[in-house]
């Protein structure tokens, strides 16, 4: 399988403090990782400087294949690579209109737009709220519009910051039920997180953050091919 995005001798430095020291990491096409690390690990930082959100030193990356520079960042990958936050920022209007949004900036016409929002508002199930206002959703159907956002513009990479944090019960479990028909599409799924469930989520690979490093986890029957 070949890697959609590389990365090697990625470093973010705050005053003193070096968060960030990776030697390489490697994503590859069509897969999912859950990214842990203890509280301020540096999860979300890794997350923002892969998705051109904030700046980081970087020796060498690669995009499909081909030498890409994360500063500038690169147009097709700001297209390709999209990141949601934990606590997902919405525009002042209608979810269904928060969702059009960035087809409507990518010039897609209105028919085509509509199709695809009501796609993504039956697969997230938030039809109850389609006109409602982002500032009346509770947190699990917030963040289940955030994610129909993201999968409509069938991004390459997803990065998903914390997707269940201050979830719990059947929102949770309804965030959790969305991720697999994710990667179903193909997309590269990289989740920080410390949910459990996501963690144990069929196929996902681990990708642990400690001292700035990161090391790669073996999953329940993953075999390790060099023991
Ligand atoms: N602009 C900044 N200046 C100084 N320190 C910062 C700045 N931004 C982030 N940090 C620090 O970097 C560390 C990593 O933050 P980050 O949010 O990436 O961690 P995290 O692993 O995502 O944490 P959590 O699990 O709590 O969300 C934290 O200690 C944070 O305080």
């Amino acid at each position: 399988m070949s890697a959609l995005l590389l990365v090697r001798g990625l470093r973010k430095r705050h005053g003193e403090r070096q968060l960030l020291d990776i030697g390489e990491l490697s994503l590859d096409e069509s897969s999912a990782y859950v990214l842990t690390g203890v509280n301020g690990a540096g999860k979300s930082t890794l997350l923002r400087i892969l998705a051109g959100l904030e700046r980081g030193d970087c020796d060498h990356a690669e995009y499909e294949g081909r030498t890409v520079s994360l500063h500038p960042y690169p147009a097709a990958m700001r297209r390709e690579i999209v990141y949601v936050h934990q606590h997902p920022i919405m525009f002042s209007t209608t979810v269904a209109d928060n969702i059009a949004y960035g087809l409507r900036a990518r010039g897609l016409d209105k028919a085509a737009v509509a199709a695809q929002v009501d796609r993504a508002i039956a697969w997230a199930g938030v039809e109850h709220a389609r006109d409602t206002h982002p500032s009346k959703l509770s947190g699990g159907e917030k963040q289940r519009v955030a994610l129909a956002r993201a999968k409509v513009l069938r991004p390459k990479l997803l990065l998903l910051d914390e997707p269940t944090a201050n979830l719990d019960g059947p929102a949770r479990e309804q965030v959790i039920a969305l991720i697999p028909t994710l990667l179903e599409a193909g997309t590269t799924v990289v989740m920080a997180c410390h949910d459990r469930d996501l963690i144990g989520l069929p196929g996902v690979r681990r990708l642990k953050l400690r001292d700035g490093r990161i090391e790669y986890r073996l999953q329940k029957g993953e075999h390790d091919e060099a023991t």
